[in-house]
């Protein structure tokens, strides 16, 4: 049996000004998938994720998230409805410990952000504490839990990136660069990290890093100036004519 469509993209266009950065996306991913998104630079990559996720409008198209067409849904309501993504940059409140970043995720997704000011504590807040002692035990980050996330090294910072994207309990994941600029070791433990997330959790993932996309996600889409070129396994995706010739280069495929 076909599984449920999480997102069903339907002619997706983004233009600015005479510029088509999108044009006449379509595409459908069912829940739990895990979606590589290559292309070169400038192809439109983290346009499509702005469109998903709702930082930008579409200038023609839908999206459809389950069964609804959010084109008009703002970004916050996305995220409440578990689209949440991780940004190219960090997004992470430096100048507080992990812990406090952490829980301000949960006060977020438990709605008690509006009294961000009050400061939590096992007493105010007894479950968001319970919880958030859960996040740190499950992501073995007790031993950052009381280090500013300034003094963490970036690789540690960025898995940490990815564990409050998972403590807003997302349905679908929007994982922008997650390992740019990394060493083999901060990429590898990246990696484990993404392997490690609930099965249930779709997760489309941009990446340059070809290897990493072939040996762990079920399907990779690739765009070219905007336009989808290829969509399908990793290994007919890398056996593409057009995406050995546009993308990646005839020779670096050859020896992958
Ligand atoms: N607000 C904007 N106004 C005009 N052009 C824009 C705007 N945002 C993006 N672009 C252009 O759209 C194109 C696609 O950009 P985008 O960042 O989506 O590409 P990308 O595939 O994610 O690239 P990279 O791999 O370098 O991050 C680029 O040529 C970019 O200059």
């Amino acid at each position: 049996m076909k599984k449920e469509n999480i997102l069903s993209l339907k002619g997706l266009s983004k233009h600015f000004g005479g510029i088509k950065v999108i044009e006449d996306v379509t595409l459908e991913v069912t829940v739990g998938e895990r979606v590589g998104l290559i292309g070169p630079n400038g192809a439109g990559k983290s346009t499509l994720f702005h469109m998903i996720a709702g930082d930008l409008e579409p200038s023609g198209g839908t999206i459809g998230y389950f069964n609804e067409m959010i084109n008009r849904l703002p970004n916050y309501k996305r995220t409440e409805n578990g689209i949440v993504r991780t940004f190219q940059k960090n997004n992470l409140m430096s100048g507080l410990t992990v812990k406090e970043n952490l829980m301000l995720v949960l006060q977020r997704i438990n709605k008690k952000h509006t009294q961000w000011w009050k400061k939590a504590n096992q007493k105010n807040y007894p479950l968001l504490f319970e919880e958030l002692e859960a996040l740190l035990q499950e992501w073995n980050l007790q031993e950052y839990s009381h280090t500013k996330v300034q003094d963490l090294s970036y690789g540690v910072q960025r898995q940490i990136e990815i564990i409050l994207a998972i403590a807003g309990k997302p349905k679908l994941l929007l994982l922008d660069e997650p390992t740019a600029g990394m060493s083999q070791v901060e990429t590898d433990q990246i990696i484990t990290l993404i392997n490690r997330l609930p099965l249930e959790v779709t997760i489309m993932m941009i990446e340059h890093d070809i290897e990493v996309l072939f040996g762990n996600m079920d399907r990779v889409i690739v765009l070219n100036a905007g336009t989808l070129i290829a969509d399908g396994s990793p290994e007919a995706v890398r056996e593409n004519p057009e995406v050995r010739e546009i993308y990646m280069g005839k020779e670096e495929l050859a020896n992958a």
